[in-house]
């Protein structure tokens, strides 16, 4: 997964971001871990006060949804950093887009991880060989990755936060290059999902979950530019039509609503599923979510991604009105269709990639634990759930990946067949 070798040498070539003004949120910030830091352990992390019931898997919650947060900030760095054209998202060899942002958030969770968990395994979409092997442009790259991972750790640790090197870096990254299986815990991330989304100013998602022996136990999923409420998300078929394209990122102006955008997910096995404000300063109590109850097929709606080449749009459009749907989709870059469903913004997601597309495990697994505890089911074509077990990729998929109420669902698993069955006409 090494950048391609021509962009190496300009690897995140722009100069060092300017500082942005130290904002209300981290001047409070830094006051309350500053005077946490003066009662606790040199080299122990703050465990965040959850409001949420974790049930066997409490500590593993409080790590996730801390890590989570702390990388949900670094990303919306990046993201300002990337929409000023300080910075600019790099090509991998595969021709997937890359940003420090996607480095320093899989460095800062599993670096939060291991510090409850030291012997934890990380299934992460990314690896370090850009940054080691990439020549100057890479040592470049490993700098500021490092600078951002030990800014935030500074932002949100005041002067407990240990000063990582490159190697701790590094390794941090790199950790995340296990395989996963069948048995004991996994750790599942993808640092940021949605990277096409990420680079435009648009939705993304930061997706950790937690497998235990097969199945799926924890997931937090942080949503930067997810608003509040789901009504906003409708202004993306403005991408449909070719409209100029207004960013749902930056559709409400203002903040009268005290927490209008920003959101992290959190779901335990058997304890309902969650939906907090990034910002921990906000002192709201999570509130629970729950997939739509009753389905009115005038009112419903369908999320789907956003690229056609991810996922055939004509299909699901012939599955939609084969359930009788008559809103257009809502198109929604990375896991944030997930949310939406799992709060009842829309009431299906639906993705048919193409044929022989393998789909990797972090692309889908915080999302599909959230839904399923919002009181959702998801599967494959065929009604299988789907298989986080079998190693980086999800194992013997039929087809594509269907969400919904679980009353919902199999109408929706009956509509695909009929429409798979005359799409094969
Ligand atoms: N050809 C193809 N078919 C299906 N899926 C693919 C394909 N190529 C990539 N990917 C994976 O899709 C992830 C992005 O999914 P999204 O739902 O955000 O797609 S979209 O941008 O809204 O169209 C994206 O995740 P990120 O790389 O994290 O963005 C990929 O893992
Ligand atoms: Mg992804």
């Amino acid at each position: 997964m090494a950048l391609a070798s021509s962009t190496r040498a300009s690897a995140l070539s722009a100069s060092v971001a300017r500082r942005p003004p130290l904002s209300a949120f981290r001047r409070a910030s830094r006051a309350r871990h500053g005077r946490r830091a003066r009662h606790a352990a040199a080299s122990a992390v703050d465990t965040v006060p959850l409001g949420v019931d974790g049930g066997a898997y409490a500590k593993e919650l409080a790590s996730a949804l801390d890590a989570v947060r702390l990388a949900s900030e670094l990303c919306q760095e990046v993201q300002g950093q990337l929409m000023r054209m300080d910075e600019q998202a790099e090509t991998k060899e595969d021709r997937s887009l890359v940003t420090l942002a996607d480095y320093a958030a899989q460095a800062i969770i599993s670096w939060r991880i291991a510090q409850d968990f030291p012997d934890m395994t990380l299934v992460g979409e990314e690896d370090a060989e850009a940054l080691t092997e990439g020549g100057e442009g890479g040592a470049e790259t490993l700098n500021k990755v490092t600078n951002l991972v030990n800014k935030t750790l500074k932002g949100h640790m005041g002067e407990k936060a240990p000063t990582l090197s490159s190697q701790d870096v590094v390794d941090a990254i790199n950790r995340g290059q296990s395989t996963g299986g069948p048995t004991g815990k996994h750790w599942i991330l993808d640092p940021v999902d949605g990277t096409l989304g990420f680079v435009r100013g648009d939705q993304y998602a930061i997706a950790l979950a937690l497998m235990d022996d097969g199945d799926l136990k924890v997931g937090v999923m942080g949503c930067p530019n997810m608003p509040k409420t789901g009504e906003v998300l409708e202004f993306q078929e403005s991408y449909a039509y070719g409209f100029s394209p207004r960013l749902v990122s930056k559709m409400l102006a203002g903040d009268s609503l005290g927490w209008y955008k920003g959101c992290i997910f959190t779901a335990v096995r058997g304890k309902g599923a969650y939906m907090f404000p990034t910002d921990p300063t906000l002192k709201f109590e999570p509130v629970k979510v729950s997939v739509s109850e009753a389905f009115d097929p005038r009112k419903a709606k369908f999320t789907e991604p956003v690229m056609k080449a991810n996922s055939s749009q004509g299909f699901t459009a012939a599955v939609a009105t084969n359930l009788g749907i008559e809103c257009k989709p809502l198109r929604i870059y990375s896991q944030v269709k997930y949310g939406s469903v799992a709060r009842a913004d829309a009431d299906v997601f639906m993705k048919f990639p193409k044929a022989g597309y393998m789909e990797k495990i972090w692309d889908h697994a915080a999302g599909v634990i959230l839904v399923e505890e919002a009181g959702g089911t998801v599967s494959d074509a065929g009604g299988a759930p789907l298989n986080f077990a079998g190693g980086r990729y999800i194992e013997g998929l039929d087809r594509g990946i269907i969400a919904a109420s679980s009353a919902l669902h199999a109408k929706l698993l009956d509509s695909v067949a009929k429409s798979w069955s005359s799409s094969q006409l």
